[in-house]
């Protein structure tokens, strides 16, 4: 594949390579969900397979990145039988200059959340598209509601400013449910100036079981870009 035939393509496989190349032998490690990190788990498992790369244990963040894990050689664990999580890799739907994120385009957040939080290192891997300057400018944020819950939580969300839509399915009628049976409210606010107490704001309506805000988490964030049309990868 060329930059020509599909850049961001191109910029996803590269920098979610370059996340893998991060990984050293014996390490647990919080597999992210999404388009980007299906690279990274891609590329461990070839590293895996090569014997490049010996002993790892994967803690997926969704169903998809279990599927992908199995996939491609990568042998799971869960949170009760380990003590530690060294690293995690996750992808993004915005980032800003303080390496904030908003996550959940997959409905995948609360997993992550947890899974990406508990890491010593999280290295988050986003294509160039992603950088903004304040959050929420081109993303809205993902609410994950219990769904007897999703009208007073639509309410609550309009009193705090923000313009609530119940996520509907793609090739399947009614709404998104996630990997924990709930439901996800995409919400568009005017202006995020203050993410961290929007964050604990969404989550003390009732009925809120996370939201896709993540502060002061992010220990480094690479980039893949396009410069003078040859793919590269930039750290943040
Ligand atoms: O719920 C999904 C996750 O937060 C993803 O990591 C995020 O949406 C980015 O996905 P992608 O790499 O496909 O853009």
């Amino acid at each position: 594949m060329t930059v020509a035939e599909d850049p961001v393509k191109l910029m996803k496989q590269q920098v979610g390579k370059a996340a893998a190349l991060r990984v050293q032998s014996n390490s647990i490690v919080g597999l992210g969900t999404g388009s980007t990190t299906a690279y990274t788990i891609e590329y461990l498992g070839d590293r895996l397979k090569s014997g490049d790369l010996q002993n790892i244990v994967g803690i997926p963040t969704s169903f998809q990145a279990e599927v992908l894990a199995k996939q491609y050689g990568i042998p799971l664990t869960t949170l009760d039988a380990v003590d530690r999580i060294d690293i995690a890799i996750d992808g993004a739907d915005e980032v800003d200059p303080q390496k904030n994120l908003i996550k959940g385009g997959g409905a995948a957040h609360t997993r992550e959340k947890i899974v990406d939080y508990l890491a010593e290192q999280f290295i988050v891997v986003v294509d160039s598209s992603k950088i903004v300057d304040r959050l929420g400018s081109s993303f809205p944020v993902p609410v994950e509601v219990i769904p007897m819950a999703i009208s007073p939580v639509m309410q609550a969300i309009k009193k705090l400013g923000g313009k609530p839509e119940l996520r509907m399915g793609v090739k399947k009628a009614g709404p998104v449910i996630t990997d924990q049976g709930n439901m996800v409210i995409d919400v568009r606010f005017d202006a995020i100036d203050d993410p961290a107490n929007l964050e604990k704001t969404l989550n003390n309506i009732p009925g809120v079981l996370e939201n896709g805000i993540f502060v002061g988490v992010t220990d480094l964030v690479l980039i893949g870009e396009v410069k003078d049309g040859q793919p590269s990868v930039r750290e943040l």
